[in-house]
């Protein structure tokens, strides 16, 4: 599986989040125009709804992005690309490696092409982030190919509680492996479904096997450095910004309090003055779609 040559450590995700490395954010000028200007009009009036929180507003079947849209996303920014495939397309992941992306999403917020199969992503040369809810779907992805680990969550609500969720069951699930007799990891693995070699791999490492990320909600610097805190290694910076009064401003100051996270009084200080949040959505209720239920 090959890796971005790309040396930044942030990305433009095409019509989503940033991924945000903890503790490496030196305040440079990444970019040579802002995704908030040209980028996300462009969203606009290409009618994409491709942030999570406006997909799942608008309804309907979410499908990649236009490659036109995704090819001037790439023109204008030096730092690495992300752009979502729907789950199991694996024409849509060839077109998106075609045109030169430099990470592939295979997104539950888009609409599933395939109810039973993911992509398989040993077939391509583009590394892919793939969602889990627990340790036994992560280990799954990774047997798939899938370079990269997010946590579900759940996309476009502004609300960090099943991001959080899943990456309580996540550690949870690793600690009580690690604490495991190497006896009793065959049935350990046949319980969460997963393949014995890469629970095995996961005991011994004391973490899963690849880059795990924090996703699914994160709106607002105390959400994000939560999951930090919780343990990841990485956050993406939710859709739920750009539905704030003010996304530069918030975005900022969650690089802040993700590369902060454990120092209180910079997360105090970043937190003030922010503006209006996005109202977000309650997820105790029934009625509101679990994107995250959406594969195994
Ligand atoms: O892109 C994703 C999934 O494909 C991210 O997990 C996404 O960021 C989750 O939603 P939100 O942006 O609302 O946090």
């Amino acid at each position: 599986m090959k890796t971005s040559t790309k040396k930044s450590p942030f990305s433009v995700k095409v019509g989503l989040a940033q991924m945000l490395p903890r503790r490496r954010y030196h305040g440079r000028r990444q970019r040579r125009s802002s995704p908030h200007g040209r980028g996300s009009r462009r969203l606009r009036r290409h009618g994409l709804g491709a942030r999570a929180a406006d997909i799942r507003a608008h309804g309907g079947v979410a499908r990649m992005s236009d490659p036109q849209l995704i090819k001037e996303i790439k023109q204008s920014v030096t730092i690495p690309v992300m752009a979502k495939a729907r789950i199991g397309h694996f024409v849509e992941a060839q077109i998106l490696e075609a045109i030169g992306v430099d990470y592939i999403d295979e997104s539950e917020v888009l609409t599933p092409a395939d109810e039973e199969n993911h992509i398989n992503k040993h077939n391509f040369r583009i590394p892919f982030v793939c969602g889990c809810r627990n340790l036994g779907e992560a280990l799954r992805r990774i047997r798939e190919g899938a370079a990269m680990i997010r946590t579900k969550g759940e996309a476009g609500t502004g609300n960090i509680i099943e991001a959080v969720r899943h990456v309580r069951s996540v550690m949870g699930d690793i600690r009580v492996l690690m604490n495991m007799d190497d006896d009793e990891v065959f049935t350990f693995a046949k319980k969460i479904a997963a393949p014995y070699d890469l629970v095995m791999q996961t005991k011994q490492l004391g973490r899963l096997p690849v880059v795990h990320f924090a996703a699914g909600g994160g709106s607002d610097p105390s959400g994000c450095s939560h999951d930090d805190a919780a343990g990841m290694r990485w956050v993406f910076v939710g859709s739920g910004v750009f539905k704030s009064g003010d996304p530069v401003r918030r975005a900022r100051a969650i690089v802040q309090a993700v590369t902060h996270y454990s120092d209180p009084d910079v997360l105090a200080e970043v937190s003030c003055g922010l503006g209006e949040a996005m109202v977000g959505i309650n997820l105790n209720d029934d009625k509101v779609e679990r994107y995250a239920n959406r594969s195994e």
